[in-house]
């Protein structure tokens, strides 16, 4: 017997196999949806969806605009799953749990994860309702010694020292820059880079402060760690944080920010950010390009 939270290595194969026997889906690309932008799934054709709690081995989304549901369907031909809802850490989760998905996905076949995110700005340019690429990650937790790899290294998966340059595929991200162009919406898409904070909490003003001077563009409370074990298990990784609010850098600035303005924010986007994807996944299609 293990705790809840402890994970043993059969668990991701048991999970990967009765999600086999569930769905006759078979996918190749992985959507992680952030706070408010479960609509990435609606597009899918021929869905096969599974609320997370039915699912064996997997957490319980508790966070508003994580909707807890794996979505597998087609699209545009393409076999993708979808993760409506992610796993935080300040939901008290482990991060071998939050990160639990990235391997079954892993097992499943899938080839290429696209991270998306809700993140307040530190860029001055950067305005609410933005897109921004991500080119790179700071991953302060990790930083801090807190690695969802910690613990004895799973052969298996990838090896114990795995790098971490170029984690975000330069070729998807030269594409997604190419697909907002012919979109007609570059002028709200930015590329930068994401820290990712342990939260629930947001930033004092010295915290965003020193964030902005590190050459922080983006924060928020999630991504890194799903990043780090799909790079460690060799999946190309495509992510994507939307702007939903400034961070306060000035105590002269009397605005503060909230979840639901976060999620407000999503809904504005919905339709270029479903297309984005769309035509992203579409791309590696054609050029049978997926890994
Ligand atoms: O990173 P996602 O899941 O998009 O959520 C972001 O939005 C929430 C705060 O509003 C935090 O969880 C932050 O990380
Ligand atoms: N840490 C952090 N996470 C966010 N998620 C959405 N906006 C923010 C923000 O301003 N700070």
């Amino acid at each position: 017997m293990h705790s809840k939270d402890q994970i043993c290595p059969d668990d991701y194969q048991k999970t990967a196999s009765w999600l086999q026997s569930q769905t006759h889906h078979r996918p190749k690309v992985a959507i992680i949806c952030g706070s408010g932008l479960g609509m990435l799934a609606d597009d899918f054709k021929c869905q096969d969806s599974f609320p997370y709690s039915d699912i064996p081995g997997f957490p319980q989304s508790t966070v508003q605009g994580h909707a807890g549901r794996l979505v597998f369907g087609e699209l545009k031909g393409k076999t993708c799953v979808c993760m409506q809802g992610r796993f935080h850490m300040y939901e008290g989760h482990s991060l071998s749990k939050t990160t639990f998905p990235v391997r079954v996905f892993k097992l499943l076949g899938v080839e290429t994860l696209i991270v998306t995110n809700a993140a307040g700005s530190l860029a001055d340019s950067y305005q609410v309702g933005d897109i921004m690429i991500i080119k790179d990650h700071i991953n302060f937790p990790g930083l801090a010694g807190l690695n969802p790899l910690n613990g004895p290294n799973d052969d298996k998966f990838g090896p114990r020292f795995p790098p971490m340059s170029g984690v975000y595929d330069r070729d998807l991200r030269k594409m997604a820059l190419e697909l907002c162009k012919r979109m007609g919406v570059s002028q709200f898409v930015q590329e930068g880079v994401y820290c990712m904070v342990g939260g629930p909490n947001f930033e004092t003003v010295a915290e965003a402060r020193l964030l902005h001077r590190l050459g922080v563009d983006a924060v928020g409370m999630s991504t890194a760690p799903e990043v780090v074990v799909a790079s460690h298990c060799g999946l190309r990784v495509f992510g994507l944080s939307l702007i939903t609010n400034k961070v306060v850098k000035s105590y002269d600035d009397t605005e503060s920010v909230n979840h639901d303005a976060v999620l407000e924010v999503g809904k504005l986007r919905s339709q270029t950010l479903q297309s984005l994807v769309t035509e992203l996944v579409h791309w590696m299609d054609i050029n049978n390009n997926t890994a």
